[in-house]
């Protein structure tokens, strides 16, 4: 594999932006090589500079389930572009934006468009502790909710990858305010509920958990913890970022059938472009300025190029069969891949819901933050440069998903099974 042109790029960059990256979980640094550096990519398949062409489990994080330049999400962008770029001011295409997302996902009666997740988690936690009235947030260990102060505390993501459990620069005081336990321990939010429960504003969780590899929620477990919530009149808040039009159409609140009061999104719903939202009841979000007290605002807020690339995509995902297909086809490479793990006698655990799955260098089970950390990062490093190697760009980490899209065909899971093949003797 020729990399000159992408290692010249990273001496370059190195010198002007920290580490190369403009985000640490592009750096691959837990996988033991340097950056790659990306010029196009189209469908399943994304090139780098020097002219590899690999096919893609990354999906830019999650927001491609469509593909690479979709065309027609490419023409909605171009479309929108000509007719200018920002207004700062109301469009017709945020209202339509917000009809679909308000009528796809039920819970949200109301919703507010910002442009990116962290925005969207930092803008609920506002509005919960606003409407409530107190200050503690609960969190869960190996959750990553982006990277506003309060939530870099027991972080998975990147965080989890560095090694990083806090981060110098959030004040202790800030810290203090988010109280992060174990994931899929019921009893555990019980007795902090049973301590705590009256100064709890909100819980926030992702109701699949994805930034520490994933992790689906125990049977029962997302219905315990808004049972919880609402004893002690604690918001529940899914952060669907990943999730949200990944598990299903409706998000992991469809699929799992419980409702949260506030629901924050990103990745898909921008389809590549930076779009987040958060929404709930109606009472809750009638507290958002100018109708309530509680600040948020942003200069590109709801941008056009953005919702006009949103609102093309939920449209085409918004299609009988669609999650069916990603759900065959997902079943189909994760099913293969156990089969050649098992052959090849590597220890593994997989979790899949739907479209998104991580296998772990370990036997497993992995239900939590803790066991999820007991993986062989070393020979999930093997299994990266080896897959990299044969033309398949997986995420740089043990502790991150693989994005199926609907670009991925038979023949893309096809190849990339052969791959690993012969990817698996080299872990
Ligand atoms: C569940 C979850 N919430 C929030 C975020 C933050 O989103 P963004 O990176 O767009 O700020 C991410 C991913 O980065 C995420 O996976
Ligand atoms: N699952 C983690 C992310 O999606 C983060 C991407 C980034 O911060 O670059």
């Amino acid at each position: 594999m020729k990399d000159d042109r992408s290692r010249e790029l990273w001496q370059r960059s190195q010198k002007v932006i920290p580490g190369g990256v403009n985000s640490p979980a592009r750096a691959m640094l837990a996988v033991g090589r340097e950056p790659l550096f990306i010029r196009s990519a189209r469908g399943c398949y994304i090139e780098d500079v020097d002219g590899n062409r690999y096919i893609d489990y990354v999906g830019s994080w999650g927001p491609l389930i469509l593909g690479h330049a979709d065309p027609d999400v490419v023409a909605a962008v171009k479309k929108a572009a000509e007719k200018g770029t920002s207004f700062g001011a109301p469009t017709e295409a945020e209202v339509n934006f917000a009809e679909m997302l308000t009528r796809l996902i039920p819970s949200m009666e109301q919703v507010r468009l910002v442009s990116s997740g962290t925005e969207a988690t930092m803008s609920a936690l506002r509005l919960a502790r606003g409407y409530t009235e107190r200050d503690l947030i609960v969190k869960f260990d190996g959750c990553y909710h982006g990277h506003s102060d309060g939530l870099l505390v027991a972080s998975g993501s990147g965080l989890a990858t560095l090694g990083l459990p806090s981060c110098p620069g959030v004040p202790a005081e800030v810290a203090g305010l988010s109280v992060s336990i174990p994931y899929n321990d019921l009893a555990a939010l019980e007795k902090l509920f049973h301590e705590k429960g009256d100064k709890i504003a909100a819980v926030i969780i992702e109701p699949v958990a994805g930034n520490m590899g994933v992790v689906p929620p125990a049977p029962g477990y997302l219905q315990g913890v808004r049972e919880i919530c609402d004893e002690y009149g604690s918001l529940l808040i899914f952060d669907e970022v990943i999730t949200g039009f990944r598990v299903a159409l409706g998000g992991a609140q469809e699929l799992y059938g419980v409702t949260p009061d506030l629901t924050t999104l990103g990745k898909i719903i921008g389809a590549g472009l930076p779009l987040g939202a958060y929404g709930g009841k109606a009472e809750i979000m009638q507290k958002v300025a100018p109708c309530g007290p509680v600040y948020q605002a942003g200069t590109l807020s709801g941008n056009p190029l953005a919702t006009a690339a949103g609102l093309r995509a939920l449209d085409m995902l918004d299609v009988a069969g669609v999650y069916q297909r990603l759900e065959e086809n997902s079943a189909k490479l994760y099913d293969g891949l156990g089969d050649i793990f098992t052959k090849a006698g590597v220890p593994h655990y997989g979790n899949r819901v739907g479209a998104m799955f991580s296998y772990f260098f370990q036997k497993g089970p992995v239900t939590d933050w803790t066991s999820a950390s007991k993986s062989d990062t070393e020979a999930f490093g093997r299994w990266f440069r080896a897959m990299l190697g044969r033309g398949v760009y997986l995420a740089p980490s043990q502790f991150e998903c693989t994005f199926m899209s609907l670009a991925h065909d038979a023949d893309a899971i096809e190849q990339t099974l052969s791959a690993a093949e012969e990817a698996i003797k080299e872990v």
